[in-house]
């Protein structure tokens, strides 16, 4: 598949220790000057072509913390570095999916025309390039057959798979996603978790990396390659976590392997869940 930024390994002598595709480097936010910390010496790496999911407890600071990232808010201090590079600005190697959908799709234009939206001004791109990503992104999420419908006439699961189309028709390096499906079915979650890990494994020769911010522990073990639980806040990692689970990927019988129970015991311990149930106090 083609794509718009070389990958790092690329570019890379041979055997040469490839550098992380981001890095967040000792992250502090403060939304007023006299306010709480939200976020306090945040610190991580991500390498190309990762799936790394965040989680943590409600409020710590998930969405600031991918709000930092894509460059839409500042931190109060430390910095978000893209292939070196500081991130003062949304990046164009970067796209972001959010939980809402109703808001980020244009009502008025068919799933086809708000696939192409972001498209439009790109003037490196030739017509029939466009084209042809936009056919692409809609096959790949799942809907083809429904380019001329309007998002008011599919079901919530099928406009956030439009809003991914459109993510994905910019070709992104990095596809951001702030709690994409909290707002659907658990059937239909299930059905757009499976999306994901098609759109994966399509842009896997792109070496397109993808970090996802979700409640949901379940679904951060089956997606992600990499958890990354977050502290309560003031946030910062509490601890990494490698998932190690085969592929392809079932519904069913991964969420029943012994490894994804460890992890999943291993999170609810981390984020003091397990403590909280049996009625005993989280550890500090
Ligand atoms: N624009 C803002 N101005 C002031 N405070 C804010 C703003 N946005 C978020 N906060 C505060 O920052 C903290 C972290 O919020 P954030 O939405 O990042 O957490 P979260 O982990 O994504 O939450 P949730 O899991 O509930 O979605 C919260 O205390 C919130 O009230």
């Amino acid at each position: 598949m083609a794509t718009d930024f070389p990958r790092l390994t690329d570019l890379a002598e041979p055997g040469a220790v490839v550098p992380p595709i981001l890095n967040v480097t000792e992250l502090r936010k403060r939304y007023q000057a006299d306010g709480p910390l939200v976020c306090d010496r945040l610190s991580f790496s991500v390498n190309q072509g990762d799936f790394v999911a965040i989680i943590g407890p409600s409020g710590c600071g998930k969405s600031t913390l991918l709000r930092m990232i894509c460059g839409l808010l500042p931190p109060t201090s430390g910095e978000v570095s893209l292939r070196g590079q500081r991130i003062d600005a949304p990046p164009p190697e970067m796209a972001l999916v959010f939980q809402d959908y109703t808001r980020s799709l244009f009502p008025w234009l068919t799933v086809e025309r708000n696939v192409k939206f972001p498209l439009a001004e790109r003037g490196d791109i030739t017509k029939a390039e466009k084209a042809e990503r936009v056919a692409e992104a809609i096959k790949t999420v799942g809907l083809a057959g429904f380019e001329d419908y309007h998002p008011g006439e599919l079901s919530g699961g099928m406009q956030q798979r439009v809003a991914i189309a459109r993510a994905l028709a910019f070709r992104p390096q990095i596809l951001l996603l702030d709690e994409p499906f909290a707002s659907v079915d658990a059937l239909t979650k299930e059905g757009l978790e499976d999306t994901l890990l098609a759109v994966r494994e399509r842009f896997a020769d792109s070496g397109m990396t993808m970090l996802l911010v979700t409640h949901d522990i379940d679904e951060a073990i089956y997606l992600a390659d990499r958890i990354l639980v977050l502290s309560k806040p003031p946030c910062h990692v509490a601890e990494e976590l490698m998932v190690d689970l085969p592929h392809p990927k079932n519904q069913v019988s991964t969420r029943g392997m012994p490894e994804f129970q460890r992890i999943r015991a291993r999170i609810h311990d981390v984020m003091g869940l397990s403590a909280q149930r049996d009625g005993s106090q989280p550890a500090a």
